[in-house]
């Protein structure tokens, strides 16, 4: 009887989830007429979250390779963009639909289709429910609708102009000096113990000093450092802040004042705990900042000053009796406090690991290319003459255009590793035509579009045979004085920073970044792996590493497994 009342409602669902299935593949199939992947579950559903991970894991212990699986089974686990890369669209061509019982999914790998739902951004819009997660401390620019949607970039965009990339090289330069250090000095026997843990606190540091103004030394995994106890409280706004990004998961899903409740589990808790605490010191900086401006003085700078101005337009606009639900289509242009600082998480979020992982790769991919680091120097070396050896007489404006071999080693690391596998947007209400090739498409409302990233960026027509190879000189051409310059793609097939007006904000500034990171590493300096053992052979080592680089995921963004399973040696050369 109790087991007929719970196999019953299971029962129905998946007959219920099959014809919804099959309702859809006929509209894919009938209406949009394009070729069909099945996937039973919708990457969405939430038992399913929480139960898939066993049940990949049991499969994957099956002496079976995950290519000779049928698609419904290799498509249905999420993440699957960075497994199959351009595959499904040489198989099935520039555009084809994942079905599921929920939606549909159509995947674009043609990059004139592409670069149209980008233009058309009325008709594809961004399906902000998607992006409810990030809504951790209120309303933000990722779940703005459309028309509201500049209310937020206005503020946020500004502060990104080309006025701080000075600032961002100066201390992408004076952090990347002490990493060095760390990595030649503090690491010179046993290795890196974490490249992912360097980077990624060399990122933190330069977004909390660029946009925050908050300054922090350097610190790496092979420094010695006081005992961490897990039980002790996190207080500083560094550490708190790593604490929330370190947690984003948790805290997306659970609201952290639910967290800090009563009966939490004590690791939740201390979650909830540092979510609340970065609230707090959210509201001090804000107040610091607007009795700053209140006395006449100048402020930070930086992003909390644009924040601050944007605060004071909303309570003028609230002393006016305006409605604080309205949007900016009524007239409507500051940020109210919860907006800034869900903002202010967004910004932390979307510019922290982002570039952090970027340069994780990119360093695993240096350990293993040992030609390309030679490639490197030479540039660097011919840019920063032998007598700049302070990193602070390297000049942005004259130095960092030049570096174009350091941009060509970024750009490739994002073609092979986007931050993002692919960009969603979705007809919404309204059913849209669009050109792929020779044919008009007829999108039904409610269909999503994919800009896939991963796939157009990997595809052999745009890049060749070798396009599953990082190589770096493919972005260095010569122009007809026979000088060096950035290979510019065609339009559509090379954008991890998504594309069109919402687009990344934080692009030049990722550029600036990684740029003085790779010339203040590699002008005297190389990277590569140490061995496991003494007998281990250069090509065996390659292959390690390669290894290791290649095994990635998608965990909100793409990231390597297991990147700490190679350790990297740093040592000087003599140029
Ligand atoms: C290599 C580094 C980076 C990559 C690959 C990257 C990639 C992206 C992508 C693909 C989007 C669009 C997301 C979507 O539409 O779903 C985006 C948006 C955004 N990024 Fe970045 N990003 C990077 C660095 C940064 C940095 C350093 C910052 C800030 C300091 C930043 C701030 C933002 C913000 C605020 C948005 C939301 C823009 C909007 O909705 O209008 N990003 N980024």
């Amino acid at each position: 009887m109790i087991l007929s009342l719970i196999l019953g409602p299971v029962l129905a669902y998946m007959i219920w989830s099959l014809i919804c299935l099959e309702k859809n593949v006929r509209v894919a199939r009938r209406v949009i007429g394009v070729p069909v992947i099945r996937s039973p579950i919708d990457g969405n559903n939430i038992p399913y979250q929480v139960f898939s991970p066993f049940f990949w894991m049991l499969l994957d212990l099956l002496p079976i390779k995950w290519s000779s699986y049928p698609d419904f089974i290799r498509f249905w686990r999420g993440g699957w963009h960075v497994r199959e890369k351009a595959d499904p669209h040489v198989r099935l061509g520039p555009v084809w639909a994942l079905v599921t019982p929920a939606c549909i999914e159509l995947q674009f790998a043609d990059p004139d289709a592409i670069m149209e739902i980008y233009a058309r951004r009325r008709d594809f819009v961004r399906p902000i429910k998607q992006y409810r997660l990030l809504e951790v401390y209120g309303p933000c620019i990722s779940t703005a609708g459309w028309d509201d949607w500049p209310r937020h970039r206005k503020v946020l965009a500004a502060p990104f102009s080309e006025n701080i990339m000075k600032f961002v090289w100066d201390e992408s330069l004076r952090q990347a000096r002490s990493l060095r250090r760390s990595w030649f000095v503090n690491a010179a026997e046993a290795g890196v113990p974490s490249v992912q843990k360097d980077v990624r606190a060399l990122s933190l540091n330069v977004l909390a000093s660029t946009g925050f103004r908050k300054s922090y030394d350097f610190h790496g995994s092979a420094d010695a450092k006081p005992k961490s106890d897990e039980n002790v409280e996190v207080t500083g706004y560094r550490e708190t802040l790593q604490t929330v990004l370190d947690n984003c998961i948790p805290l997306m899903l659970i609201p952290y004042r639910v967290l800090t409740g009563p009966f939490m589990p004590k690791g939740l808790a201390k979650v909830g705990r540092a979510g609340a605490k970065f609230r707090d010191y959210m509201v001090q900086m804000l107040e610091e900042e607007k009795a700053a401006l209140k006395e006449g003085r100048p402020g930070v700078g930086g992003i909390m000053t644009a924040f601050v101005h944007s605060l004071i337009v909303h309570e003028k606009e609230m002393a006016q009796g305006m409605d604080p639900k309205a949007i900016s289509v009524d007239g409507k242009k500051g940020l109210s406090q919860e907006e800034i600082f869900s903002n202010m998480f967004v910004i932390n979020f979307a510019g922290h690991d982002t570039t952090a992982n970027t340069l994780a790769f990119c360093m695993l991919q240096m350990a293993a290319n040992p030609k390309v680091q030679e490639w490197l120097g030479g540039e660097i070396n011919r840019v920063i003459s032998a007598d700049e050896n302070e990193e602070e007489e390297w000049d942005y404006k004259t130095v960092f255009p030049k570096l174009k071999r350091c941009t060509a080693v970024l750009y490739e690391t994002l073609r092979l590793y986007p931050a993002v596998v692919a960009l969603p947007k979705w007809t919404e209400k309204k059913a849209q035509t669009l050109k792929v090739g020779g044919r008009t498409l007829t999108v039904p409302a409610g269909v999503y579009t994919m800009a896939a990233c991963m796939a157009i960026q990997q595809h052999p027509q745009f890049w060749g045979d070798d396009a599953e190879t990082w190589r770096p000189e493919r972005w260095i051409v010569r122009n007809e004085m026979g000088e060096e310059e950035l290979y510019v793609p065609r339009e559509g097939t090379f954008f991890p920073w998504s594309d069109g007006p919402q687009n990344c904000p934080g692009k030049k500034f990722a550029e600036v970044e990684a740029v003085a990171f790779l010339a203040c590493l590699f002008r005297k300096h190389r990277v590569e792996a140490k061995k496991t053992h003494e007998g281990e052979s250069e090509e065996a080592v390659r292959n390690r590493v390669l290894a290791c680089v290649n095994d990635v995921n998608m965990d909100m963004l793409v990231r390597m497994n297991d990147p700490d399973r190679v350790r990297v040696v740093c040592k000087e050369v003599t140029v």
